[in-house]
This record gives C-alpha cells, structure tokens and sequence, in this order.
C-alpha cells in the first residue's frame, strides 16, 4: 500500500515533503534529534520527550516492531516522528506488533522518507527550533500560520503534565531504604534501579508540598528526570530547596539535576541544539574514568556560575564539549547527573550511581 504525502515545515521555513506513516493529522514542538541506533521504543515513551518532535537518525526504525515490556511511562509521549525509513515490517520473536499500529494507536503523527541526515545537519547548525508535520494539511503556507501557535520550549512548564496524578508506591514496605521521589515525568527504570537495590519507593506527584512527602519519613529523596524548561519550575525548586534542609541522602537525574542547580541558585540555560543519544562520553572527576553516557536533554546548567560557586562540586563532565554532566551539594549528601544512569536503552557505565546512592541513603546517619 502507498502510503499518503505528508510534509514538514520547520520555523526557519525549510519545508521537507515525505510519506504519512502512524496516525494521520497535523502535529507540532520542537524539533530534536536522536543519535541512538536501537532503543526506539525506550525513547519514543520517555516523558522528558514530551512536547518534541523527535528525528531519529538512525535510518531503518521500527525494524523490531514493538514489545509491551519496552515502555518508560503509560504510552509514546513524543509529539511527532521523523524518519528516513520507518518500518512496518519488522522481526523480532518478543515483538507484539509493529511501529505504525503503536503510532496510530496512540494518534502520533509521523513522516518518513525525509532526508534526515540533511534535516540533522541544518538543526546542528542553525540549533533548536519549532516545526510542524502534516498528513492531513499539506499546503505549507497554511502549517506556517499553524506552527506559530506552537509554544516554544523557552520557559515552557511541562512536567506537570505527564507526573502522576495519584502517590503509588514500589518495592518491599519494610526495606529501611525509603526514597521519596518527586515524579517532574519520571522513566520506569530508574524506579526499577532503585527498587532491584532493595529501596522502597513512594513517587509523589509533581506539586505535591514537601509536609505531605515528609510523612512517608523519608531516608533519601529523588528528584527526576522530565521534560520542558527547568527555569520555569519555581514549585519543585521550592521543594527542592526544603528538601536540601532536611540533610539527608537526595539524588536528582536530568531536569532533576538541572532543578538542583537552580536551588542552590546556579541558572540554566537552553542548548543550541540539546545531547540526545546514547554514546556521550562523560569523564568522573573523582575517579578519573570515562563512562559511555545516556542522554537526552536541551537545557544545561551555567559552566561559569558552577565553577565560581564555593558551595558546589564538579563531578562529571562531557568530554565532546565540556559541559557540566554531574555535581554534589558540598556539605550535603546531595547530587545530580545530567545524564541517564538507568540507561534505557544505553550502555550501562554508570549504573554504579544508583548503587552509590543506595549505600549513600544505607550509611547516612
Ligand atoms: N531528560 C530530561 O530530564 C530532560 C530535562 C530537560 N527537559 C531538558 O530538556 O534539558
């Protein structure tokens, strides 16, 4: 079956004519890119990815279809695929269905066929930006006009929306090792990291008040990961900004590094065009190694207000470009990476930070 035309106009105006894979519709964000060779699913049901318009570079995706046990959250939080080949074909023994049924069941928008080495090239150069893809409208002028509706990620609060709504709790209820953790859009494996090391986890939903998660009597606090821009959380640095006060064991991944900055009054900053992938070098600090890294983030925290700050420890650092991958509270038993330890999907280097953590909260007097 042939499918149908579908296009892609980006807010610099560039316009890419493709064929509709997935649901059909109109959708919009920011436009971001993807290095990682496998792992789609993983990717496409992270939440930090919410609100973006994901390319994968990789050019055959959808190869191994899709398997109910490869999800991050409830379902594909993206807004919207680009690829060169999407696949309806696919083999794999464990796979339940293929990439386009998933799409279309879940009404994401996607378009294929597109040149996405050259669309990665221009977002390499001219940095993030908004875009729209239509299988429905396909007069570019016309999704011009609708692309300027689209919020832009600057100042954008998006981690309220894809929290849980009600607490649940993971694990064994009588492990002493009790982590109370501040879902901004948390990933499923960083709960099962926690809990496969014996923890007991309580997930709060993202503007409940620290008196609330106090009563669970925390050992140890997280602080996830999540999508939109940090900047425009004052809520959860509030919190954070208790929780530090509490002095006990507290471990922030991603938004929940940048949110950990922000509360110890380090600002963030947008990326020219964001780490998405899963082999970015990161050099530990405090041991000399390098560790293969997850990432998949577009906002940063400032390299210059960090190194002037007495109060805080760099840790980790990218070696690509030298930007800040990891910090600790001096003084405190807090820290943070910017990118995924739980790795899903990803090499597994810095798994090693859930076990520190879990000893951290173990020994804490
Ligand atoms: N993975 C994340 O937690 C992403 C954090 C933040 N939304 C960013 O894009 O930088």
């Amino acid at each position: 079956m042939e499918n149908k035309p579908a296009v892609l106009v980006l807010e610099d105006g560039t316009t890419c004519y493709g064929k509709a894979f997935g649901a059909i519709g109109t959708t919009g964000g920011e436009i971001c890119f993807n290095t990682g060779m496998t792992g789609y699913q993983e990717v496409f049901t992270d939440p930090s990815y919410f609100g973006q318009v994901l390319i994968m570079n990789n050019v055959h995706i959808g190869n191994y279809g899709i398997s109910i046990e490869d999800v991050e959250s409830d379902g594909i939080k993206i807004k919207g695929l680009i690829g060169r080949n999407l696949e309806e074909l696919y083999s794999r023994k464990k796979a339940q269905g293929s990439l386009d049924e998933y799409l279309k069941s879940q009404n994401i928008v996607a378009i294929e066929g597109v040149d996405t080495r050259a669309l990665v090239t221009h977002i390499r150069s001219k940095g993030a930006m908004n875009c729209i893809i239509s299988s429905e409208i396909l007069d570019a002028e016309v999704l011009k006009k609708k692309l300027s509706e689209v919020p832009d990620m600057s100042g954008l609060e998006l981690a309220s929306f894809v929290s849980t709504n009600v607490p649940y709790e993971l694990g064994d209820p009588s492990s002493p090792v009790r982590i109370a953790v501040m879902d901004y859009g948390i990933k499923r494996n960083i709960l099962n990291c926690m809990v496969s090391r014996g923890a007991y986890v309580k997930v709060f939903p993202a503007k409940t008040c620290l008196e609330e998660v106090k009563k669970f009597n925390p050992a140890g606090y997280f602080i996830s990961n999540g999508p939109g821009d940090p900047a425009s959380m004052d809520y959860a640095v509030d919190t954070i900004k208790g929780i530090l006060k509490e002095e006990k064991p507290t471990f922030g991944i991603c938004l929940g590094h940048q949110l950990l900055a922000l509360a110890n009054d380090i600002p963030t900053f947008k990326m020219h065009h964001g780490h998405r992938g899963v082999n970015h070098p990161v050099k530990n600090l405090i041991t000399g190694r390098c560790e293969i890294t997850t990432q998949n983030h577009g906002f940063g925290v400032d390299p210059e207000a960090v190194k002037k700050a007495d109060h805080i420890e760099i840790t980790h650092v990218n070696l690509n470009d030298q930007s800040i991958e990891g910090i600790r509270v001096k003084g405190k038993p807090a820290f943070s990476v910017q990118y995924h330890p739980e790795s899903t999907p990803g090499p597994n280097d810095s798994r090693y930070l859930f076990d520190d953590f879990i000893n951290l909260v173990k020994n804490h007097k």
